[in-house]
Protein backbone atom coordinates (compact mmCIF):
# COMPACT_ATOMS: atom_id res chain seq x y z
CA UNK A 1 0.00 0.00 0.00
CA UNK A 2 1.03 3.21 -1.04
CA UNK A 3 2.09 5.83 1.67
CA UNK A 4 0.93 7.89 2.98
CA UNK A 5 -2.85 7.54 3.06
CA UNK A 6 -5.62 9.91 3.47
CA UNK A 7 -4.53 12.12 5.95
CA UNK A 8 -5.96 12.55 9.37
CA UNK A 9 -7.20 16.41 9.69
CA UNK A 10 -9.17 17.61 12.18
CA UNK A 11 -11.04 16.89 15.59
CA UNK A 12 -10.63 13.54 16.73
CA UNK A 13 -12.50 12.33 19.55
CA UNK A 14 -10.56 9.94 22.26
CA UNK A 15 -14.05 7.76 22.75
CA UNK A 16 -14.98 6.79 26.54
CA UNK A 17 -15.67 2.79 26.97
CA UNK A 18 -19.06 2.66 27.89
CA UNK A 19 -19.74 0.26 31.06
CA UNK A 20 -22.44 -0.49 32.77
CA UNK A 21 -23.00 -0.54 36.54
CA UNK A 22 -21.80 -4.04 36.62
CA UNK A 23 -18.44 -2.91 35.75
CA UNK A 24 -19.05 -4.73 31.76
CA UNK A 25 -18.34 -3.11 28.58
CA UNK A 26 -21.78 -1.73 27.64
CA UNK A 27 -21.55 -2.20 23.53
CA UNK A 28 -24.57 -1.65 23.18
CA UNK A 29 -24.61 2.21 23.02
CA UNK A 30 -21.70 2.39 20.30
CA UNK A 31 -24.16 2.94 17.52
CA UNK A 32 -25.52 5.77 19.45
CA UNK A 33 -22.13 7.40 20.31
CA UNK A 34 -20.99 7.23 16.70
CA UNK A 35 -24.33 9.17 15.58
CA UNK A 36 -23.77 11.52 18.51
CA UNK A 37 -20.34 12.40 17.56
CA UNK A 38 -20.89 13.06 13.58
CA UNK A 39 -24.66 14.82 14.19
CA UNK A 40 -23.98 16.63 17.69
CA UNK A 41 -20.66 17.42 17.74
CA UNK A 42 -19.59 17.11 14.03
CA UNK A 43 -16.62 14.94 15.06
CA UNK A 44 -16.07 12.52 12.40
CA UNK A 45 -12.71 10.97 13.70
CA UNK A 46 -12.29 8.73 16.59
CA UNK A 47 -9.43 7.45 18.52
CA UNK A 48 -10.47 4.00 20.62
CA UNK A 49 -9.05 2.65 23.79
CA UNK A 50 -6.52 5.30 24.38
CA UNK A 51 -6.42 7.14 27.43
CA UNK A 52 -10.11 8.18 27.87
CA UNK A 53 -11.09 4.63 27.23
CA UNK A 54 -9.29 3.45 29.78
CA UNK A 55 -7.57 0.84 27.08
CA UNK A 56 -5.03 0.10 29.63
CA UNK A 57 -7.32 -1.28 31.89
CA UNK A 58 -9.11 -3.89 29.81
CA UNK A 59 -8.20 -7.33 28.74
CA UNK A 60 -7.09 -7.97 25.37
CA UNK A 61 -9.85 -9.66 24.59
CA UNK A 62 -11.99 -6.64 25.48
CA UNK A 63 -9.92 -4.42 23.21
CA UNK A 64 -10.42 -6.27 20.31
CA UNK A 65 -14.04 -6.26 20.58
CA UNK A 66 -14.49 -2.60 21.38
CA UNK A 67 -12.33 -2.22 18.51
CA UNK A 68 -14.29 -4.05 16.52
CA UNK A 69 -17.55 -2.73 17.28
CA UNK A 70 -16.48 0.83 16.97
CA UNK A 71 -14.63 -0.08 12.93
CA UNK A 72 -18.47 -1.64 12.54
CA UNK A 73 -21.08 1.46 14.24
CA UNK A 74 -18.50 3.72 12.22
CA UNK A 75 -18.70 2.48 8.95
CA UNK A 76 -20.14 4.62 6.27
CA UNK A 77 -20.36 7.27 9.35
CA UNK A 78 -16.95 7.94 10.36
CA UNK A 79 -13.70 9.17 8.45
CA UNK A 80 -11.02 7.42 10.50
CA UNK A 81 -11.02 5.05 13.27
CA UNK A 82 -7.29 4.67 15.07
CA UNK A 83 -6.84 2.05 17.23
CA UNK A 84 -4.65 2.22 19.98
CA UNK A 85 -2.57 -0.95 20.52
CA UNK A 86 0.06 0.14 23.13
CA UNK A 87 0.69 -2.63 25.73
CA UNK A 88 3.47 -3.92 28.23
CA UNK A 89 3.91 -6.78 26.04
CA UNK A 90 5.40 -6.29 22.60
CA UNK A 91 3.08 -9.83 21.58
CA UNK A 92 -0.16 -8.38 22.94
CA UNK A 93 0.63 -5.03 21.39
CA UNK A 94 1.49 -6.93 17.87
CA UNK A 95 -1.37 -9.16 18.24
CA UNK A 96 -3.83 -5.87 18.73
CA UNK A 97 -2.20 -4.61 16.22
CA UNK A 98 -2.94 -7.04 13.68
CA UNK A 99 -6.62 -7.40 14.96
CA UNK A 100 -6.79 -3.82 14.14
CA UNK A 101 -5.84 -4.51 10.64
CA UNK A 102 -8.20 -7.39 9.67
CA UNK A 103 -11.26 -5.48 11.04
CA UNK A 104 -9.92 -2.61 8.89
CA UNK A 105 -9.26 0.14 10.96
CA UNK A 106 -7.66 3.07 9.53
CA UNK A 107 -4.37 3.43 11.82
CA UNK A 108 -3.08 2.07 15.04
CA UNK A 109 -1.34 4.07 17.21
CA UNK A 110 1.62 3.35 20.06
CA UNK A 111 2.28 4.50 23.69
CA UNK A 112 5.97 3.97 25.21
CA UNK A 113 5.32 0.80 27.41
CA UNK A 114 5.24 2.11 30.71
CA UNK A 115 6.65 -0.38 33.73
CA UNK A 116 9.92 -2.01 31.91
CA UNK A 117 10.69 1.35 30.21
CA UNK A 118 12.57 2.66 27.21
CA UNK A 119 15.22 4.92 28.52
CA UNK A 120 17.08 5.86 24.70
CA UNK A 121 15.72 6.70 21.24
CA UNK A 122 16.77 3.63 19.91
CA UNK A 123 14.94 1.00 22.24
CA UNK A 124 11.81 3.36 22.32
CA UNK A 125 11.93 3.12 18.54
CA UNK A 126 12.80 -0.94 18.32
CA UNK A 127 9.68 -1.97 20.16
CA UNK A 128 7.38 0.70 17.90
CA UNK A 129 8.62 -0.86 15.30
CA UNK A 130 7.83 -3.99 15.94
CA UNK A 131 4.60 -3.28 16.88
CA UNK A 132 3.84 -1.31 13.26
CA UNK A 133 5.43 -4.00 11.49
CA UNK A 134 2.84 -6.99 12.86
CA UNK A 135 0.35 -4.19 10.58
CA UNK A 136 2.59 -3.26 7.60
CA UNK A 137 -0.37 -1.68 5.27
CA UNK A 138 -1.99 0.24 8.27
CA UNK A 139 -0.51 4.12 9.31
CA UNK A 140 1.19 4.06 12.47
CA UNK A 141 0.74 7.02 14.99
CA UNK A 142 3.66 7.22 17.78
CA UNK A 143 1.47 8.61 20.95
CA UNK A 144 3.43 10.58 22.92
CA UNK A 145 2.33 10.82 26.33
CA UNK A 146 5.03 11.20 28.94
CA UNK A 147 3.37 12.36 31.84
CA UNK A 148 1.23 9.24 32.00
CA UNK A 149 3.90 6.78 30.85
CA UNK A 150 7.19 8.15 32.54
CA UNK A 151 8.75 7.79 29.61
CA UNK A 152 10.00 11.39 29.95
CA UNK A 153 13.94 11.05 28.39
CA UNK A 154 13.00 10.68 24.52
CA UNK A 155 11.70 13.89 23.30
CA UNK A 156 9.17 13.22 20.09
CA UNK A 157 11.25 15.49 17.96
CA UNK A 158 14.50 12.79 19.05
CA UNK A 159 12.33 10.17 18.05
CA UNK A 160 10.75 11.42 14.52
CA UNK A 161 14.24 11.88 13.58
CA UNK A 162 14.69 9.49 10.46
CA UNK A 163 11.81 7.58 11.90
CA UNK A 164 10.58 6.38 8.31
CA UNK A 165 13.61 3.86 8.01
CA UNK A 166 12.86 2.34 10.98
CA UNK A 167 8.50 2.29 10.52
CA UNK A 168 8.26 3.26 7.01
CA UNK A 169 4.29 3.25 7.90
CA UNK A 170 4.84 6.13 10.31
CA UNK A 171 2.12 8.42 9.64
CA UNK A 172 1.80 10.98 12.42
CA UNK A 173 2.61 11.73 15.77
CA UNK A 174 -0.07 12.29 18.66
CA UNK A 175 1.40 14.98 20.84
CA UNK A 176 0.19 14.90 24.64
CA UNK A 177 2.22 17.36 26.58
CA UNK A 178 2.59 20.90 27.15
CA UNK A 179 5.99 21.06 26.00
CA UNK A 180 5.92 23.65 22.62
CA UNK A 181 9.24 23.56 21.90
CA UNK A 182 9.73 19.77 21.51
CA UNK A 183 5.99 19.93 19.41
CA UNK A 184 7.32 22.68 17.19
CA UNK A 185 10.45 20.95 16.61
CA UNK A 186 8.68 17.96 15.33
CA UNK A 187 6.91 20.29 13.13
CA UNK A 188 9.76 22.21 11.89
CA UNK A 189 12.04 19.71 11.49
CA UNK A 190 9.70 17.31 9.07
CA UNK A 191 8.41 19.79 6.77
CA UNK A 192 8.91 18.04 3.78
CA UNK A 193 7.12 14.60 5.20
CA UNK A 194 3.41 14.26 5.03
CA UNK A 195 2.71 13.41 8.81
CA UNK A 196 -0.26 14.43 11.07
CA UNK A 197 0.49 16.09 14.19
CA UNK A 198 -2.00 15.85 16.33
CA UNK A 199 -2.08 17.88 19.57
CA UNK A 200 -3.63 16.22 22.64
CA UNK A 201 -3.85 18.77 25.56
CA UNK A 202 -7.08 20.77 24.07
CA UNK A 203 -6.72 23.78 26.35
CA UNK A 204 -3.73 24.58 24.77
CA UNK A 205 -4.83 23.51 21.31
CA UNK A 206 -4.78 27.32 19.59
CA UNK A 207 -1.28 27.40 20.11
CA UNK A 208 -0.34 23.88 18.87
CA UNK A 209 -2.36 25.05 15.69
CA UNK A 210 -0.02 28.00 15.42
CA UNK A 211 2.82 25.73 16.00
CA UNK A 212 1.46 23.84 12.94
CA UNK A 213 -0.53 20.99 14.34
CA UNK A 214 -2.59 19.65 11.65
CA UNK A 215 -5.30 18.13 14.37
CA UNK A 216 -6.08 17.23 17.43
CA UNK A 217 -6.76 14.41 19.52
CA UNK A 218 -8.75 14.36 22.85
CA UNK A 219 -11.55 13.77 25.45
CA UNK A 220 -12.90 16.86 25.05
CA UNK A 221 -13.89 16.49 21.90
CA UNK A 222 -16.65 14.07 22.86
CA UNK A 223 -18.78 16.59 23.97
CA UNK A 224 -17.00 20.30 23.56
CA UNK A 225 -16.53 18.71 19.10
CA UNK A 226 -18.58 21.82 17.78
CA UNK A 227 -17.21 24.60 20.25
CA UNK A 228 -14.08 23.03 19.01
CA UNK A 229 -14.69 22.71 15.08
CA UNK A 230 -15.95 26.59 15.97
CA UNK A 231 -12.18 27.47 17.03
CA UNK A 232 -10.66 25.63 14.24
CA UNK A 233 -12.78 27.88 11.94
CA UNK A 234 -12.02 30.67 13.06
CA UNK A 235 -8.51 30.06 12.74
CA UNK A 236 -8.47 28.85 9.26
CA UNK A 237 -10.26 32.11 8.75
CA UNK A 238 -7.51 33.71 10.58
CA UNK A 239 -9.89 35.45 12.49
CA UNK A 240 -7.27 35.03 15.39
CA UNK A 241 -9.53 36.85 18.04
CA UNK A 242 -12.38 34.75 17.86
CA UNK A 243 -10.34 31.58 17.39
CA UNK A 244 -8.83 33.13 20.83
CA UNK A 245 -12.42 33.54 22.77
CA UNK A 246 -13.60 30.19 21.39
CA UNK A 247 -10.12 28.94 23.32
CA UNK A 248 -10.79 31.16 26.46
CA UNK A 249 -14.20 29.49 26.59
CA UNK A 250 -13.23 26.20 26.17
CA UNK A 251 -10.49 27.01 29.09
CA UNK A 252 -12.77 28.30 31.69
CA UNK A 253 -14.72 25.10 31.86
CA UNK A 254 -11.41 22.92 31.76
CA UNK A 255 -10.25 24.90 34.46
CA UNK A 256 -13.17 24.90 36.24
CA UNK A 257 -13.08 21.07 36.33
CA UNK A 258 -9.14 20.77 36.21
CA UNK A 259 -9.37 22.29 39.91
CA UNK A 260 -12.51 20.13 41.17
CA UNK A 261 -10.05 17.38 39.91
CA UNK A 262 -10.22 16.19 36.46
CA UNK A 263 -9.76 12.68 34.67
CA UNK A 264 -11.25 9.99 32.68
CA UNK A 265 -13.98 9.45 35.67
CA UNK A 266 -15.02 12.90 35.40
CA UNK A 267 -14.94 12.66 31.36
CA UNK A 268 -17.71 9.00 31.32
CA UNK A 269 -19.80 11.62 33.92
CA UNK A 270 -19.83 14.59 31.62
CA UNK A 271 -20.53 13.01 28.61
CA UNK A 272 -23.40 11.24 30.21
CA UNK A 273 -24.87 14.67 31.22
CA UNK A 274 -24.08 16.12 27.81
CA UNK A 275 -24.96 13.66 25.38
CA UNK A 276 -27.70 11.14 27.39
CA UNK A 277 -25.48 8.53 26.46
CA UNK A 278 -24.77 6.26 29.99
CA UNK A 279 -21.13 5.88 29.68
CA UNK A 280 -21.24 4.57 33.21
CA UNK A 281 -18.95 4.11 36.04
CA UNK A 282 -14.76 4.25 35.52
CA UNK A 283 -12.98 0.15 35.82
CA UNK A 284 -11.19 0.58 39.02
CA UNK A 285 -8.23 1.39 39.33
CA UNK A 286 -10.75 4.35 38.77
CA UNK A 287 -13.24 5.92 40.53
CA UNK A 288 -16.60 7.29 39.81
CA UNK A 289 -17.06 10.85 39.80
CA UNK A 290 -18.99 12.29 43.02
CA UNK A 291 -22.65 14.03 42.72
CA UNK A 292 -20.79 16.84 43.91
CA UNK A 293 -18.46 17.16 41.20
CA UNK A 294 -20.94 16.02 38.36
CA UNK A 295 -23.59 19.20 39.48
CA UNK A 296 -21.14 21.50 39.73
CA UNK A 297 -19.67 20.63 36.03
CA UNK A 298 -23.45 20.97 34.87
CA UNK A 299 -23.77 24.42 36.45
CA UNK A 300 -20.77 25.48 34.80
CA UNK A 301 -21.28 23.82 31.13
CA UNK A 302 -25.04 25.88 31.61
CA UNK A 303 -23.36 28.83 32.68
CA UNK A 304 -21.15 28.74 29.45
CA UNK A 305 -23.82 27.78 27.37
CA UNK A 306 -22.22 24.53 26.58
CA UNK A 307 -25.54 22.97 28.02
CA UNK A 308 -28.90 24.13 27.30
CA UNK A 309 -32.17 22.83 29.62
CA UNK A 310 -33.29 21.50 26.38
CA UNK A 311 -30.12 19.79 25.85
CA UNK A 312 -30.90 17.54 29.00
CA UNK A 313 -31.87 13.85 27.82
CA UNK A 314 -33.88 11.59 30.37
CA UNK A 315 -32.02 9.69 33.26
CA UNK A 316 -28.98 11.93 32.66
CA UNK A 317 -29.69 13.68 36.08
CA UNK A 318 -28.26 10.17 38.08
CA UNK A 319 -25.32 10.80 36.01
CA UNK A 320 -22.01 10.56 38.26
CA UNK A 321 -24.60 10.43 41.48
C1 LIG B 1 -4.08 13.07 29.95
C2 LIG B 1 -5.26 13.04 29.01
O1 LIG B 1 -6.18 12.28 29.19
N1 LIG B 1 -5.21 13.86 28.00
C3 LIG B 1 -6.25 13.96 27.05
C4 LIG B 1 -5.73 13.49 25.72
O2 LIG B 1 -4.55 13.32 25.47
C5 LIG B 1 -6.79 15.36 26.89
O3 LIG B 1 -7.87 15.32 26.00
C6 LIG B 1 -7.24 15.96 28.22
O4 LIG B 1 -8.25 15.15 28.75
C7 LIG B 1 -7.76 17.38 28.05
O5 LIG B 1 -6.78 18.16 27.45
C8 LIG B 1 -8.18 17.99 29.36
O6 LIG B 1 -7.06 18.22 30.17
C1 LIG C 1 -7.03 11.96 24.97
C2 LIG C 1 -6.48 10.85 24.24
O1 LIG C 1 -5.97 11.00 23.21
C3 LIG C 1 -6.66 9.55 24.80
O2 LIG C 1 -7.63 9.37 25.52
O3 LIG C 1 -5.86 8.67 24.54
Amino acid sequence: MAFPKKKLQGLVAATITPMTENGEINFSVIGQYVDYLVKEQGVKNIFVNGTTGEGLSLSVSERRQVAEEWVTKGKDKLDQVIIHVGALSLKESQELAQHAAEIGADGIAVIAPFFLKPWTKDILINFLKEVAAAAPALPFYYYHIPALTGVKTVRAEELLDGILDKIPTFQGLKFSDTDLLDFGQCVDQNRQQQFAFLFGVDEQLLSALVMGATGAVGSTYNYLGKKTNQMLEAFEQKDFSLALNYQFCIQRFINFVVKLGFGVSQTKAIMTLVSGIPMGPPRLPLQKASREFTDSAEAKLKSLDFLSFTDLKDGNLEAGS
